[in-house]
């Protein structure tokens, strides 16, 4: 079995700075709550007590003859004690059930906002996932460590408390009893810790299987997969997936179940151990040492509460155990530090020093989780207003370089430097206000087609600015056709009056949003491959518009459309090649004029295509 490596017990915080911190929030966030929460605790004493004592009293008055006055009185005040203790603590339970449930769900909302907040390499791989995933299970249920925590908590108070009440009774009985008490109660302990660590350790293995579970429910109702899923006769394969990581689940958590079951058994044997010696002594003390009925029931009461208390005890700190282990994913995951500069940073390029100007010097990246460089010794340097054309085979490294120049990810090695100033000097998210992006995978939210453009709710939005970016993204023809037109809102698969846009359509929507930005440096990876021949050539005749006043980058396969950019830069393995102007390239007759020569090939030896490619380049 792959067991992934856990310093588990190189703990971070201990289970005391654990629950500081989850006490401090509680008392942070609702005051209300945490009052609840300790009242509960002498509740939880005094109801159990409060049991034993009636019916003392009640056979102390019968065998004493007190009269019936007297012997309402006596077990009248414990049976009104009783009703107050156990109203109370229901309407207590209640709240601290309801509070609770809100109490988790700001944990939820604060590891919403680090998942989109961090620094994108934070969440990025699948280290990053993982981390996420076991933080996330902190928070995802009643019985999760942030809701556990008041249950757990009020119960081992009120247990500790209820066992030294109940064991000054019993401690009467006989001191070696007491002795036997403490190593069976250290013996289910340790049984308890085990089963846990054991638990925790093998979290490591159910994320990732976890992830991979939850990857195919939300695929099976995703409508945007339903068409491939079933062309590509892919139901059988999701359901066999299914079954493989469901069988490793549940592998995994049959181990888990196996620890606990022989901690729970132990516990038991003891449990059976001590109450038999209890009673034995106590049938003893009745038969041969005089003592009264009412004091055996006492005692008799007081020994069955002394084991519940303490089993209950061990339980609470194993499960306080379990919090710790959870708070301690949660906290690794909610402090995960941030690389880039998160504080006051040097001031963005004023109007009058734009464009922008770029330069890489010495800049490698290699990704957490690979073994090699992706990007290897980057030096270039964009001028200001320079359109800059990025080519390269898949995989090269195109995009993984734009996301260091944007600010996705920190040069391993080396420096990027933007009018001079280096990257890292900027605050991380001033600095991203200086990109424009249209990355590949576009991504929509369910607003309208205007608030996903602007990014912005409708009462902010510049409408003058809408309705150029919509017209020069080539978007507007298709928003006046429809009946809201750019209050539409997107995504049928959150609103029921919503529309779905074509690939081409969602291309041009990121053009018309990185247009709205209006960053001085515009970056474009591929923002063409999904449109239509007249589409994309509008966008090409329209480019110089589109980047005016900006630096800008320009990513294509298509290596006839780079032509109107100033420079072209290949790049391969992670590395610039070749540059230079397409003339200058072609020249050159390198790796840039063979694969320019196999695609006027191909259009050549197509009808029509050499003169299309003609038209769009030439323009
Ligand atoms: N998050 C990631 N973790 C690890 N490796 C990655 C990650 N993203 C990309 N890579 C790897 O880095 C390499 C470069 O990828 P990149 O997306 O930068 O290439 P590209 O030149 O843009 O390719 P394409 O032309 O296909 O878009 C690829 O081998 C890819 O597998």
């Amino acid at each position: 079995m792959e067991i992934m490596e856990e310093k588990i017990f190189k703990k971070k915080y201990s289970l005391f700075e654990n629950l500081r911190y989850l006490m401090k929030n509680m008392w942070n966030w609702d005051k209300g709550l945490f009052g609840f929460f300790i009242i509960q605790i002498p509740l939880l004493v005094l109801g159990p007590l409060l049991s034993i004592y009636l019916p003392k009293v009640l056979i102390d008055s019968i065998v004493e003859n007190v009269g019936i006055t007297k012997l309402l009185i006596n077990i009248g005040i414990p049976i009104i004690g009783i009703i107050i203790v156990e109203t109370m603590l229901k309407g207590s339970y209640f709240k601290t059930l309801f509070g609770g449930v809100i109490y988790r769900f700001r944990y939820i909302q604060i590891l919403i906002h680090k998942a989109n907040d961090t620094d994108f390499e934070n969440i990025d791989g699948s280290q990053g996932q993982n981390k996420f995933m076991k933080a996330f299970m902190a928070t995802e249920n009643n019985g999760s460590a942030t809701e556990a925590i008041i249950k757990v908590s009020v119960e081992l108070i009120s247990n500790i408390v209820g066992l030294v009440l109940y064991g000054s009774i019993i401690f009467t009985i006989h001191p070696l009893f007491a002795l036997f008490i403490v190593i069976s109660s250290l013996t289910n302990y340790f049984m308890g810790d085990y089963a846990n660590k054991f638990e925790y350790k093998n979290k490591s293995n159910l994320a990732p299987i976890e992830k991979k579970l939850r990857y195919i429910r939300e695929k099976s109702g995703d409508f945007k997969a339903a068409k491939d899923l079933r062309l590509y006769n892919m139901s059988l394969w999701f359901k066999e997936m299914y079954n493989i990581f469901l069988y490793k689940r549940i592998k995994l958590q049959k181990q888990n179940i196996s620890r606990k079951y022989l901690a729970n058994i132990i516990d038991g044997l003891l449990g059976f151990l001590r109450d038999g010696i209890a009673y034995g002594i106590l049938i003893y003390s009745v038969l041969y040492k005089n003592m009264s009925i009412g004091n055996f029931v006492l005692y008799f009461g007081a020994t069955a509460g002394f084991s519940t208390w303490l089993s209950a005890i061990v339980k609470s700190i194993n499960e306080l155990n379990r919090v710790h282990l959870e708070t301690m994913d949660l906290r690794e995951f909610l402090e995960m530090e941030d690389k880039m500069n998160r504080g006051t940073g040097v001031e963005l390029p004023k109007e009058y020093e734009l464009p922008c100007d770029i330069e890489l010097r010495n800049v490698f990246y290699k990704y957490p989780e690979a073994e090699d460089y992706t990007i290897k010794n980057i030096n270039l340097h964009i001028r200001k207003g320079e359109k800059l054309a990025l080519v390269g085979i898949n995989g090269a490294g195109k995009t993984t370089l734009v996301k260091l120049l944007c600010g996705l990810y920190a040069p391993t090695k080396g420096e990027i430097y933007i009018n001079d100033k280096k990257s890292t000097l900027y605050n991380r998210d001033e600095y991203y206000k200086l990109f424009s992006v249209v990355f590949q995978d576009i991504y929509l939210l369910p607003m309208s087609i205007e608030e996903n453009i602007a990014s912005q709710l409708e009462e902010d939005i510049d409408e003058e600015m809408m309705d150029k970016v919509l017209n020069m993204s080539g978007l507007m023809e298709k928003v006046k056709s429809l009946e809201k037109g750019k209050k539409t809102l997107m995504l049928k698969s959150v609103y029921d009056d919503a529309i779905d846009l074509s690939g081409g359509e969602k291309q041009k929507l990121a053009l018309a949003a990185a247009l709205y930005k209006d960053g001085p440096i515009i970056i474009l990876d591929e923002p063409t491959a999904a449109l239509d021949p007249i589409a994309e050539n509008e966008i090409y005749q329209k480019y110089n518009e589109l980047t005016k006043e900006k630096t800008s980058i320009f990513i294509s396969h298509r290596l006839s459309s780079t032509r109107f950019c100033d420079r072209i830069v290949f790049l391969k393995d992670g590395e610039i090649v070749e540059e230079g102007d397409h003339n200058s390239l072609m020249n050159k007759g390198g790796i840039y004029k063979e694969m320019y020569d196999m695609q006027a090939h191909y259009y050549k030896d197509n009808i029509g295509g050499a003169e299309n490619e003609k038209r769009y380049t030439d323009s």
